[in-house]
């Protein structure tokens, strides 16, 4: 279980001066400013959930990473992992997190890729048998056999991210931190790293907090979402109502069997949902989902004819945290 209670994290920066010898001034100058990064965060996370961290740039998702796993400590408030400080208690917290940098890597740059899990399972100081297992599982699963003797400056960045996801379940942590993990990858390296992903959380039990961009990331993978705005939580649930709760309108297409008889709109004019075209056969209607179910839609519809197919578009998650904003 991971639980962090009214967390806080502020920088002090010093006060850029202007004009001439700035940097110098600005060394010497005793002013500052303080930057709220987190402001009051609280959250619960239990084992075996994958949840989705999210808000834009400079919300302060890396920095609560950071607290989470005892590289930054708050300025206030508390974290525990499994009942462990990150902070008091680093040894014990190490061993049950693997934490991943998109954006940095935790390998070795000039060294073969293998020597990185060599150093890393030192680190931990793993019983040999269990590392060799590991790693054999690992290398496996996420396709490394061919890049073993490779340095890891000669990587791909899809294949330097599968070897950081290793890297970071080399000692089997019961949790995963993830930070932009598929950051500056391509489509078909994203849904790579996403079915691992899947498969980390579903097969083998990881919980994972998961910080993107990519609203595809949380679509696919998170059940829980917590949205973060200048530091502050203002989302924590499931996408489902959070979609709702915004109100943007699912489109559905409806096709029937035969053509739709005229004055199918004065039928549907009362209705909760919109229609926004008719083409042929097909009645496109926008719902939302605050307001009605898809389910009564349908029953509304099947009414002017027999249903053949049905399409639902959901909303886009980027306009949804638009909206939120
Ligand atoms: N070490 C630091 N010193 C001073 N300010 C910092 C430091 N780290 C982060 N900040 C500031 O704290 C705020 C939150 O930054 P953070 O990196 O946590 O945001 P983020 O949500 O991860 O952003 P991004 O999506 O761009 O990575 C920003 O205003 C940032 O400039």
């Amino acid at each position: 279980m991971i639980i962090a209670h009214r967390l806080n994290k502020t920088f002090r920066l010093p006060i850029v001066m202007e004009g001439r010898f700035s940097a110098v001034r600005t060394l010497l100058s005793r002013e500052y400013r303080d930057v709220e990064a987190v402001n009051d965060i609280s959250f619960e996370i239990s084992k075996g959930e994958f949840v989705g961290y999210i808000g834009p740039n400079g919300a302060g998702k890396s920095t609560t990473i950071k607290m989470l796993c005892g590289i930054l400590h708050p300025t206030s408030g508390e974290v525990t992992i499994n009942g462990c400080s990150p902070q008091k208690q680093r040894q014990q917290v190490v061993r049950q997190l693997g934490v991943v940098f998109g954006q940095r890597t935790q390998l070795w740059w000039d060294l073969p890729l293998k020597d990185s899990f060599d150093i890393l399972a030192s680190l931990y100081k793993l019983e040999q048998q269990f590392f060799k297992n590991q790693l054999g599982v690992l290398t496996e699963i996420l396709q490394l056999q061919e890049l073993m003797g490779i340095p890891v400056r000669k990587l791909s960045l899809g294949q330097r991210m599968r070897a950081d996801l290793a890297a970071s379940l080399l000692h089997d942590p019961d949790i995963l931190f993830l930070d932009e993990p598929t950051i500056g990858l391509d489509v078909a390296a994203k849904k790579q790293i996403r079915d691992y992903l899947k498969q980390m959380n579903s097969q083998w039990n990881k919980t994972i907090l998961l910080t993107t961009h990519d609203m595809d990331d949380i679509e696919q993978l998170c059940s829980r979402v917590i949205v973060i705005n200048h530091g502050a939580a203002i989302y924590d649930g499931d996408l489902e109502t959070l979609r709702g709760r915004i109100g943007l309108p699912t489109v559905m297409k409806i096709k029937f069997r035969e053509a739709v008889s005229p004055g199918y709109e004065d039928f549907l004019s009362a209705s909760t949902f919109q229609v926004i075209g008719c083409q042929d056969r097909v009645i496109t209607v926008a719902c939302n989902r605050k307001e009605t179910t898809a389910m009564e839609v349908l029953n509304r519809m099947s009414k002017l004819g027999t249903i053949e197919d049905i399409h639902l578009e959901e909303p886009n998650f980027e306009d949804i945290i638009h909206r939120i904003y």
